[in-house]
């Protein structure tokens, strides 16, 4: 559905995109990874048209984003930066009703969509609709900027370093937000990040970037499985290669059967991700865990020797 076909684009001397060839599905979460430099965002914003390319084109959905006014192209893509940039004197919900109102939609049905967003991020309308952003925390005014973006129904969502400017706990909060998001949304996302942990917890297309081209897109296990360059190895490696590919199995897939699992064991949540059942062993220093249902009920044992070979 966005599909970037040779693009190249200069500023002076640099070349910041040098022939990118790259194509997202319909409702991927298409991740941009690469170091400083790689051509990420410059990416990006040829998709809403912040940047035309020198050569290439853009299709979104088929059709050369160059053939639509600017302005137009942009309501039906949402955009997501660092810091959000939130109007300082306009509340939460005038905010979150920028495009709308620009589209000319009706008050109540603002309000209305003001009100759905805010509950979709799980903020309670009543409590936040009338805030100003000075009053909000940084999830929060993050939380605010996603919103917005996705006010007026877009086709896809655009994030550039989304979480940049977040501690390390909220950004987590905000990473699983957004992949629930996505799940129940299904809208196509294209995030950028030169953080290889949130790639590999967002991704369900990892493209990897050096020097204006793609090196390589995949699933995150693909990529990890095969890489197709040195330079991908590199950037995904990081010395813990290992323990992400554990992060991207299920633990229960690696399970056994569970007759009398001996009550000193850790337990551990059914859907746990190999990495998580990993952990627990180690703060609790046994070679296994047990897995428990939502139901209570154990669900199977996984061993250490077991993940090994995972
Ligand atoms: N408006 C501009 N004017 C001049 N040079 C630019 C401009 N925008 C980007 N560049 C240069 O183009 C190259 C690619 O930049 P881009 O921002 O796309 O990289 P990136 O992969 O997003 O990097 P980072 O992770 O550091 O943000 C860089 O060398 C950058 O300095």
């Amino acid at each position: 559905m966005i599909r970037f076909e040779g693009v190249r684009k200069t500023f002076g001397a640099t070349r910041a995109l040098d022939g990118l060839d790259l194509e997202v599905p319909e409702g991927a979460f298409a991740v941009l990874l690469g170091g400083s430099g790689a051509g990420k965002s410059t990416a990006l914003r040829t998709v809403n048209r912040l940047i035309d390319p020198d050569a290439g084109r853009v299709l979104l959905r088929g059709r050369d984003v160059a053939q639509e006014e600017a302005p137009t192209l942009r309501r039906r893509i949402g955009y997501v930066i660092q810091g959000i940039g939130l109007f300082p004197h306009w509340t939460v919900a005038r905010n979150i009703g920028a495009v709308p109102r620009l589209l000319g939609w009706e008050d109540r049905r603002i309000a209305a969509r003001v009100d759905e967003l805010l509950a979709l991020l799980r903020l309670d309308p009543s409590a936040y609709r009338d805030r100003m952003p000075a009053q909000l925390s940084g999830g929060q005014a993050q939380r605010i900027g996603v919103a917005r973006a996705l006010a007026a129904g877009p086709d896809i969502l655009l994030m550039d370093e989304p979480f940049g400017a977040l501690d390390a706990i909220t950004r987590q909060a905000m990473q699983q937000e957004m992949a629930r998001l996505h799940a129940a949304t299904g809208k196509t996302i294209l995030l950028v990040t030169h953080d290889v942990d949130e790639a590999f917890s967002l991704a369900t297309q990892l493209c990897v970037m050096a020097e204006g081209r793609l090196l390589q897109a995949g699933t995150p296990r693909e990529l990890l499985d095969a890489p197709a360059d040195p330079r991908v190895r590199d950037l995904l490696d990081g010395g813990a290669i290992g323990m992400r590919r554990l992060a991207l199995v299920s633990a229960a897939d690696l399970a056994a059967p569970s007759a009398e699992a001996p009550a000193t064991l850790p337990r551990i949540p059914a859907g746990a991700t190999g990495r998580e059942a990993l952990e627990a062993m180690l703060a609790a220093r046994t070679e296994a865990a047990v897995l428990v249902g939502s139901d209570g009920a154990d669900a199977g044992l996984v061993a250490l020797k077991d993940l090994l070979r995972a």
